[in-house]
């Protein structure tokens, strides 16, 4: 069974590596549009699935695997568009608690299979000044990220606690992911 991972993003791809499973990379080019009046929960799902079809539907005998990542706090979070876009995300985030919400998707176009669930963790962050803010930008991580940072890196330091999976914050909820693989295609990443 041939299994693709449709993600650009190098944390989603160095996670599965982790296991006893072999996959294609074919990332989506799906305008990540986050529409503010969704709920986190269908705006990831809808997202994942977008990017899982698009890419089952160039390869149709394959099992195709997509996630998207948003932050909320009283608003969709995407990826920063700049500088200020990524000061004003932190600061709104600083002393408070956050959700992560992460689409998955898995599906195929051969079998009709079709399954979309989310995954969601709370994360606490540390009361941040503007200048622990400035400092973190510094870093140039914060970019490419959901929310303005990444919890594997320098943003573990912005970060009081979370509550759920942490690989669920990095944009793979692993054990979440390993449910939905064993139930629905028989493939279990422990084995
Ligand atoms: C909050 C947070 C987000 N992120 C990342 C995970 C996602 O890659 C990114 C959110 O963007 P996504 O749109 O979910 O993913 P992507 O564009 O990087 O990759 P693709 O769509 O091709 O799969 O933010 C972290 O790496 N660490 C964090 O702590």
């Amino acid at each position: 069974m041939r299994i693709v991972l449709a993600s650009a993003s190098p944390r989603r791809v160095e996670l599965l590596k982790q296991f006893n499973i072999e996959f294609d990379i074919i990332p989506s080019d799906i305008d990540e549009i986050v529409r503010n009046h969704e709920l986190p929960e269908q705006a990831v799902m809808s997202l994942a699935f977008e990017k899982a079809y698009q890419i089952s539907k160039a390869n149709t005998d394959a099992i195709v695997i997509a996630s998207d990542t948003v932050v909320f706090f009283g608003d969709i979070l995407g990826k920063p568009k700049d500088y200020e876009d990524a000061f004003n995300m932190l600061k709104k985030l600083s002393g408070k608690t956050h959700e992560v919400y992460t689409g998955i998707a898995l599906l195929c176009d051969e079998t009709k299979l079709k399954v979309v669930d989310y995954e969601v963790t709370k994360v606490q962050f540390n009361v941040l000044s503007d200048t622990d803010i400035k400092d973190y930008l510094e870093t140039g991580e914060a970019y490419d990220k959901a929310g303005a940072y990444g919890i594997q890196g320098f943003g573990a330091l912005l970060v009081n606690k979370i509550d759920g999976d942490y690989f669920n914050v990095m944009g793979l909820p692993l054990s979440k992911l390993n449910v939905l693989l064993k139930k629905h295609v028989q493939l279990d990443l422990m084995k």
